[in-house]
C-alpha cells in the first residue's frame, strides 16, 4: 500500500505508531505538562492564598457559600497520586478554586478576588494546548479494530 493511499486517519496513527512516543501521539504527556503548570501557578506571588485549603475559621461565611472547597496543594496531591484520569478533570478542580474566590468576594475589587483573575488567566492559557493536545493523541490512539465485548 502506498502511502498516498491511507487515509487521514491511518496516515496519522502511522505517524503516531512510528514516531517515538512525542508529545502529540502520547495520551500521558498532559501529567507532565500539568505539573509544570502547576509550577508556574506555585511560581506566582498571586497563588498565595490558594496553595492551603481556606481556613474557615477566619472566613466563617466560606463554609456556605463555598459547596466544594479546593486549592492548589488538594490539587497537587490528586495529580501526583496519579488520581486525575485526564486533563479535563484537573482543568475541573483548578476552576473550582477560582469560582469559589470569585463566589466568596463580595466585591469584584476585593485583592483576592484580582489575584484569582490573573492567575486564571495565566492558566486559561496554558491549559487549552494541553486539552487540545490530549484530546488529538486520543483521537490517534482510536483503535478502528471493533472492541469484542
Ligand atoms: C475576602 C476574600 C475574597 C475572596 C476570598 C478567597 O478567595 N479566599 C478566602 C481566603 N483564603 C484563605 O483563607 N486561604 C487559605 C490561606 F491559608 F491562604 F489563608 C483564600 C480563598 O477571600
Amino acid at each position: 500500500i502506498k502511502a498516498e493511499e491511507l487515509n487521514s486517519t491511518d496516515a496519522e496513527e502511522v505517524k503516531c505508531r512510528g514516531r517515538r512516543q512525542s508529545l502529540k501521539c502520547n495520551p500521558d504527556a498532559w501529567r507532565k505538562q500539568c505539573k509544570e503548570l502547576l509550577g508556574l501557578i506555585y511560581e506566582r506571588e498571586d497563588s498565595e492564598p490558594f496553595r492551603q485549603p481556606s481556613d474557615h475559621l477566619s472566613y466563617p461565611d466560606n463554609q456556605d457559600v463555598i459547596d466544594t472547597p479546593m486549592d492548589f496543594s488538594t490539587v497537587k496531591e490528586t495529580l501526583e497520586a496519579g488520581n486525575y484520569g485526564s486533563p479535563l478533570e484537573f482543568y475541573k478542580d483548578v476552576r473550582q478554586i477560582f469560582s469559589n474566590s470569585k463566589a466568596y468576594t463580595s466585591n469584584k475589587k476585593s485583592r483576592i478576588y484580582s489575584m484569582t483573575l490573573r492567575l486564571s488567566a495565566l492558566f486559561e492559557s496554558h491549559i487549552k494546548n494541553i486539552i487540545s493536545e490530549y484530546k488529538s493523541a486520543i483521537q490517534s490512539q482510536k483503535r478502528r479494530r471493533p472492541r469484542y465485548r
